[in-house]
């Protein structure tokens, strides 16, 4: 028989498994609040226009060719990207401190990172905020690193746990690895104000811990590209080192296309020039080379100032929707006088919710109510809409009444 018949069948993973089980469903008013991937109004995926409009470009520019990348990927992609996250005024990359190579999207250049990290730093654990996205700690304990995590969320205030945090990077041994969302928290949708983004900054600073930021929602927390980016960019102007992974999935909706980065800031150009020598040895026997076509939809969309603004108005366009969707789901549950306190729905940012709801109403929900989402209570707000957030608040009520 097969020499692979003592295989046991792998578990779904928790995130992806529900749009498998959301395809199978035949119900008509089913609904896929899982994977973080924006629909329209509509429920539909969105191709950006930006992204058509320079797709046409590319296919007839015959000047273009299918040639092998360097391993760092699209040179003009890199710096851009670079810009997009520390600013095109950033000292850093001005004094040549910053190297930046093209990952496949935000996993891979979490990946690349954490591989470097366990084959180069000599801390090998890495924080993680708890909760986190479900595919960090996989992520991460692949690469060779050791994951602990440091307290996030307060289920009772459904806000930051800012003292558990202090306290448990406080303690945390001098040179450990942090892991920090830069903005949009996933799962819970809450972030540090600025104040308390400072504290962090300093105590990081104090005990030489070590930032390793995953920006995986860049405009979509505030609408902003620059808001979004300012806690990292506290941390750059510090003069401090930090690791820096940024997708282009959500942002510009380029999910399948697989494009993100992985930026190393370092204290002098020289470190930085041998850490781009020594990502390469990563790289290469990884995948050796990243794909071509989503980094240039990219690099044209950001070198092109006509293009940039276009694109900053879609962007704030879904980021807006998404808002509408959490006001008009609050104004739901209130008009249905469904027990509890629904605030957080309105005060959390970026795609998802943190409902507080346990995994025994999630599953109710999905049984009687067809709603489909992550078993922690996350729904993605992008995959609502007008006419759909009844159907959720009448599961919701149903689920806690
Ligand atoms: C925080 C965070 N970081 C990185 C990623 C990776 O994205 P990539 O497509 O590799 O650029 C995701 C994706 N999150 C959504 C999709 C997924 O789980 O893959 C989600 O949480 O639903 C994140 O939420």
């Amino acid at each position: 028989d097969s020499v692979f018949a003592h295989l046991v069948r792998a578990p779904e993973d928790p995130i992806l498994g529900v749009t498998l089980a959301y395809n199978k469903d035949p119900s008509p008013v089913k609904l896929n609040l899982g994977v973080g991937a924006y629909r329209t109004e509509e429920g539909k995926p969105l191709v950006l226009n930006v992204v058509r409009r320079v797709e046409q470009q590319l296919v007839n520019d015959l000047a273009r060719n299918k040639e092998y990348l360097p391993i760092t990927g699209v040179a003009e992609f890199n710096k851009l990207s670079a810009q997009l996250i520390f600013g095109a005024d950033s000292p850093a990359i001005r004094e040549g401190r910053v190297t930046t190579v093209q990952c496949l999207s935000g996993t891979g250049s979490l990946r690349v990172g954490g591989e470097f990290l366990a084959k180069h730093y000599h801390q090998r654990t890495i924080y993680l905020p708890q909760p986190t996205w479900g595919n960090h700690p996989k992520v991460f304990t692949l690469a060779g690193l050791t994951v602990k995590t440091y307290r996030y969320y307060a289920p009772a205030t459904r806000g930051l746990d800012f003292q558990g945090l202090i306290e448990d990077l406080g303690a945390a041994p001098s040179g450990s690895v942090v892991l920090l969302h830069a903005c949009a928290h996933n799962p819970t949708g809450v972030d540090p104000t600025p104040e308390q983004w400072e504290e962090i900054r300093k105590l990081i600073r104090s005990k030489a811990l070590l930032p390793f930021f995953d920006s995986a929602y860049q405009g979509f927390a505030s609408g902003s590209l620059d808001k979004d980016a300012q806690p990292v960019r506290s941390f750059v102007a510090d003069g401090g080192e930090l690791l820096m992974a940024q997708s282009y999935a959500k942002n510009m909706g380029l999910y399948g296309e697989r494009v993100g980065a992985l930026s190393i800031v370092c204290k002098s150009a020289d470190v930085a020039s041998k850490v781009e020598s020594q990502l390469k040895l990563v790289i290469r026997p990884m995948y050796s080379s990243p794909p071509i076509h989503g980094a240039t939809i990219v690099a044209a969309v950001l070198k092109d100032s006509n293009l940039f603004n276009e694109w900053t108005i879609e962007l704030k366009g879904m980021a807006d929707r998404i808002i509408s969707m959490r006001q008009q789901l609050f104004d739901a549950l209130r008009a249905r006088g469904t027990p509890g306190d629904w605030s957080h729905i309105i005060k959390q940012i970026g795609m998802f919710t943190f409902t507080g709801l346990n995994s025994e109403q999630v599953s109710f929900m999905t049984k009687e109510y067809h709603i489909y989402m992550t078993s922690d209570g996350r729904i993605s707000m992008a995959g609502l809409s007008a006419k759909t957030v009844p159907h959720l608040a009448d599961a919701i009520h149903a689920a806690v009444t």
